[in-house]
């Protein structure tokens, strides 16, 4: 059997920050507008700090201006949206990001919720939620937003595929299928309570795995020739007391059977921080009203 194709994450989203470099440089030069991302992370996580940090020198490298908010872990909720409250009024601000989860005695839903929709650049105010729900142009999340740009650029056309998304969270799953419905995919969607699960993965010419479980997805339950987009980033114990990502599908079984597919690392993460990236591009050219070509580049 022929090994899968790897879509290479890391080339794609690289090719996609020079792109953004190239429009961030032209609107600083043409308007004098420089798109600057904020980022929220509430508690000290050291984990969490990381991809703040690695978020924040991407923005640099295109460049953006950032702004790091680290909070102690036991900031009040109210403190939180007065932070927010700031950002949606401050004009170097283009783009909000609060990392998520959040501790337990502050309501995530309240804190998405409080962040302008405009400059929502995760997409997870219900305002842009709609928009992608009715086909409208809102912001769109970016795991599934990068998870598209790579099925697009290997596939070409989705129309008439199958296509199932295992996992519906808000965060990706439930927009990711939005997503393939907008690109003519037949959708199914996965979870917990699914039936045979092997068996409906089966038929599926593309599998989103967006479950956060490690290796779950198995490789014989993948349709031969079938695309596979991993979401999962999993960090599991490794010999000698060291720990490596791996994402929800088991890939050394897929990548005998499927057509193609992402590798963890190096596959959807680094699409979803340059996602983040031309989300803010995109917020700003809004905010603005420059025009600017939009974030869907595969329409
Ligand atoms: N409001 C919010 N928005 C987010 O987008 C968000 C969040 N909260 N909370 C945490 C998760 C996690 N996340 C990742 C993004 C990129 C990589 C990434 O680039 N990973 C590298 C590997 C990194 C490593 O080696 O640890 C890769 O897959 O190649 C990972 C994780 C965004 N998140």
């Amino acid at each position: 059997m022929t090994q899968a194709k790897l879509i290479d994450g890391n080339a794609f989203s690289a090719g996609l920050r020079d792109e953004i470099t190239a429009r961030v440089h032209e609107i600083r030069d043409g308007h004098r507008i420089t798109p600057g991302l904020a980022v929220v992370l509430v508690g000290e996580d050291p984990a969490s700090q990381v991809y703040v940090r690695n978020k924040n020198k991407r923005a640099a490298e295109c460049g953006m201006t950032s702004f790091e908010h680290i909070l102690p872990a036991d900031t009040p909720e109210r403190h939180l949206l007065t932070l927010i409250e700031g950002l949606n009024d401050d004009p170097m601000v283009h783009g909000i990001l609060v990392q998520l989860p959040l501790p337990r005695h502050i309501d995530s839903q309240k804190v998405i919720e409080a962040i302008r929709p405009d400059k929502d650049v995760d997409g997870f105010h219900p305002w842009n939620v709609g928009k992608l729900a009715a086909g409208g142009v809102g912001l769109i999340p970016c795991t599934p937003l990068g998870s598209m740009m790579m099925l697009r650029d290997h596939l070409g056309s989705l129309a008439g595929m199958k296509a199932i998304v295992v996992g519906r969270s808000n965060i990706v799953g439930k927009p990711m299928a939005h997503l393939l419905i907008r690109e003519n995919c037949t959708v199914t969607v996965a979870h917990s309570q699914t039936r045979d699960l092997p068996g409906e993965v089966r038929a599926a010419d593309i599998v989103i795995a967006a479950v956060g479980k490690p290796e779950m997805i198995k490789g014989d339950w993948i349709k031969p020739g079938a695309t596979v987009i991993d979401v999962g980033i999993n960090r599991v114990a490794a010999e000698g007391g060291k720990t490596r990502l791996v994402g929800d599908v088991d890939f050394a079984g897929a990548v005998q059977v499927a057509g193609a597919i992402t590798p963890v690392p190096g596959g959807v993460g680094p699409m979803t921080i340059a996602c983040l990236l031309r989300n803010t591009l995109t917020a700003a050219a809004r905010l603005h009203r420059l025009d600017i070509p939009e974030a869907h580049p595969w329409n």
